[in-house]
């Protein structure tokens, strides 16, 4: 029997000899996919002060579940955020502005980034801190604009999905992780929305 006879035949989505860039995951948690062998809690959803929780709450669940489980909480639960692809930069944009006239009629903003034809959106609060209601509509409409504006659907790579739970585990899309580190190097730089504008 040949050595390559005993050797146990390796798939290559498992065993990718290419060297995957591994980024922290402290942003992101799916908190649909995590299992219970994993032992950092679950982020929960952090409300606004003054929200309505026992509307709010099912609202989240639910933009948790649906878009194919697209949005997840930001570890602090103060936030939900998402990533959406478009097939090309234009149609990303024309996106981005539809969603920049609804935040103007609501007179809330995200804290979003983009590159090329995608853009990673986060809907939190900053004034008072936390979940409110305009960020789950706002992120629901997001969706819904997505869909209208030919949102490119994907599958998660087959190397950020738990091959056991088939399960995106703990670890994150790696370029919504960039996006997102991107969008938070943008949020350090930004004035505060909610303080008294310079005269
Ligand atoms: C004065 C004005 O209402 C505030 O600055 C608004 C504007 N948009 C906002 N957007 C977000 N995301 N959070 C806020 O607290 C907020 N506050």
């Amino acid at each position: 029997m040949g050595l390559q006879l005993m050797l146990p035949r390796l798939r290559p989505t498992l065993y990718s000899a290419q060297p995957r860039l591994i980024l922290p995951s402290t942003r992101h948690h799916n908190t649909h996919a995590r299992t219970m062998s994993q032992q950092a809690p679950a982020p929960t959803p952090k409300f606004s002060p003054g929200a309505d929780t026992e509307t709010l709450r099912p609202a989240v669940d639910k933009l948790l579940r649906e878009s194919g489980g697209r949005w997840t909480l930001s570890k602090d639960g103060e936030a939900v955020e998402r990533n959406f692809k478009f097939k090309t930069f234009t149609k990303t944009w024309d996106f981005m502005t539809a969603v920049s006239l609804q935040c103007k009629i609501r007179n809330h903003h995200p804290e979003w980034s983009n590159v090329y034809n995608t853009t990673f959106i986060r809907w939190t609060t900053h004034n008072p801190k936390g979940l409110s209601d305009r960020d789950v509509h706002l992120a629901a409409l997001c969706d819904t604009l997505a869909r209208d504006f030919g949102e490119v659907i994907e599958d998660p790579s087959p190397s950020s999905v738990d091959q056991k739970t088939n399960t995106m585990g703990d670890r994150p899309d790696e370029a919504s992780c960039a996006m997102g580190q991107l969008a938070g190097a943008a949020v350090s730089a930004a004035g505060d929305c909610c303080g008294r504008k310079p005269q």
